[in-house]
């Protein structure tokens, strides 16, 4: 470890810290750390380094106010083998991410996001019909309702069902990225760079690499010419890509550019609003007195005879705590995505070189006993309590409320439309459903693994087994009315459907009446 560098784990010649350095799970081995070495320490990969941010008010200056030094990515070779470095989320600080990065904003605005309200209500109405249906495959229909969200807003075509051919094609793409960017998935090429020259018939990971390309590129660019051609034939829908479309130039986008960035909206779109939702059942289930607490109060404020609309949230403290304590308890992207350093930092007496990479570990954050009382349990009451949740007493100013979001000039661009989209489902499952322990056989509770996680950088929970039972009877003739009226929204939205879409959607339809 060089002379200047923040404190960590012994290191050994050549190595460094890589032989110890977590291939999975890596928050929680972080977190140890954190408590051991401090807010911030540093690991030795081989030549390179890491520094590990536990510390809110380092993550403050650092990442937020110095972000103009941190907004970088580490370098990722098999990103720009499958990408051509056209990933938004991984690209470097290239003027490529600075174009994606303008025209994500341009549109994901507060303002922006509110034009795409009346479909996320529709599909958000979709799933609790979704739900009352079928409750047992809740986790699917969450997944649907994500992914349909998000094709809505960039392509104006939404997906009536999981198995709905676009949905199942990003699924299959998107498993076969995460595998590609699995740690260990692929020889050290970022540390040992002569490994990249290894032909592909050796090397079975760049086979893999060329596989997600295609599979990536069939989807984005086969939505992409189809919105082209619908708005050619003047059906415009409103969608996100239309407008894209017609400011190209403003934005100095080509043809390529332009497919790349409606292909990392839908990653950044699709699991990571499910997995928070499906976090918020699983929490809901394993704290019964929190559900009950939210129960009550969305009954004093909307009562039994109409579904809750977006306004309401603000007369819903206790709901708005919740939805909260969801991000903290547990955090969909627990280290954030990677961050690089562009050139070399000083902070508090320690260097931070450049090309650095740097881990925000809001997990250990977010579960920081200092911090939070009883961190591990999930206790929305703390929110109503201080701003951020903090212990009474305890300075917690370095946080903020959309922490979980992300830091610096590289904050989620999809927070708006993250939330409402949180916003609106919080709202409406807790209105419409009680979440139980499911039975075994012998009418046990089968009582839920809250650590039963996902490995990857995004995080949610494995699928799990609840009691879904709608509240009352009258809500559920509301759901299905609600679910009717919502087919004028849907029609502007149903073109080009597969022939089992279009029956699905006459049969449910015609099912609700
Ligand atoms: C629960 C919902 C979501 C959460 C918790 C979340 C969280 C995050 C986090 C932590 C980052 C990394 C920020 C950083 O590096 O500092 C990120 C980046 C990103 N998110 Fe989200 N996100 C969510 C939903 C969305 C949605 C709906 C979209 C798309 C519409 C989206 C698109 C992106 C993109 C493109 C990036 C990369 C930004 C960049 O590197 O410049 N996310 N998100």
């Amino acid at each position: 470890r060089e002379a200047g560098l923040p404190p960590g784990p012994p290191t050994v010649p050549l190595l460094g810290n890589l032989h110890i350095f977590p291939t999975e799970f890596a928050q929680y081995k972080f977190t140890e750390w954190a408590r051991q070495y401090g807010g911030i320490y540093s690991l030795k990969v081989g030549p390179g380094t890491a520094v590990v941010l536990t510390d809110a008010a380092a993550v403050k200056e650092l990442m937020d106010k110095r972000s103009g030094t941190t907004v970088d990515r580490p370098p990722m070779y098999v990103a720009d083998l499958v990408t051509g470095g056209l990933n938004m989320v991984l690209a470097r600080y290239t003027e490529n991410w600075r174009i994606l990065r303008r025209a994500a904003h341009a549109i994901l605005t507060p303002q922006a996001s509110a034009r795409h309200l009346p479909i996320q209500q529709a599909e958000a109405t979709q799933l609790l019909h979704d739900v009352l249906v079928r409750p047992k495959s809740f986790y699917t229909h969450i997944r649907r309702y994500s992914n349909s969200v998000i094709l809505s807003v960039l392509y104006g075509k939404r997906a009536p069902r999981y198995e709905t051919p676009e949905t199942t094609a990003f699924f299959k793409a998107q498993h076969e990225w995460e595998l590609v960017l699995e740690p260990g998935a692929t020889p050290p090429v970022d540390l040992i760079p002569i490994l990249k020259s290894v032909p592909e018939r050796w090397a079975k990971w760049k086979r893999d690499c060329a596989k997600t390309r295609k599979l990536q590129r069939d989807l984005y660019f086969g939505l992409f010419d189809e919105t082209k051609e619908r708005l050619a034939r003047g059906e415009e829908n409103g969608s996100y890509m239309e407008e894209i479309l017609t400011r190209q130039e403003e934005f100095g986008m080509d043809r390529e550019i332009t497919g790349y960035l409606g292909g990392v909206l839908i990653e950044g779109g699709s699991d990571t609003t499910s997995s928070y939702l499906q976090t918020l059942i699983l929490a809901l289930v394993a704290y019964p007195d929190a559900q009950k607490k939210a129960h009550e109060e969305i009954d004093r404020v909307v009562g039994e005879h109409r579904m809750p609309a977006l306004d309401d949230l603000d007369s819903l403290p206790y709901i708005r705590a919740m939805i909260l304590e969801t991000h903290r308890y547990r955090p969909v992207a627990p280290l954030m995505i990677p961050h690089a350093t562009l050139a070399p930092e000083e902070y508090n007496g320690y260097i931070i070189p450049q090309g650095a990479t740097i881990f925000v570990n809001s997990w250990g954050i977010f579960h920081d006993p200092a911090l939070y009382e009883d961190p591990e349990d999930f206790v929305p009451d703390r929110y109503l309590l201080t701003e951020n949740g903090t212990k009474p007493g305890v300075d917690g100013s370095d946080l903020r409320p959309n922490f979980a979001f992300g830091v610096g000039r590289r904050i989620c661009p999809g927070i708006h439309l993250a939330q409402n989209s949180i916003n609106i489902n919080a709202m409406n499952l807790l209105w419409a459903f009680h979440f139980d322990n499911d039975t075994d056989v012998n009418g046990k509770p089968i009582e839920l693994d809250t650590f039963d996680y996902q490995r990857g950088i995004l995080t949610g929970p494995h699928p799990f087994q609840c009691k879904i039972t709608p509240r009352t009877a009258e809500k559920a003739e509301i759901i299905e009315r609600e679910f009717l009226e919502a087919a004028d929204t849907f029609a502007k939205f149903e073109f080009g459907l597969s022939a089992e879409d279009k029956e699905f959607v006459a049969r449910s339809r015609a099912h609700s009446n």
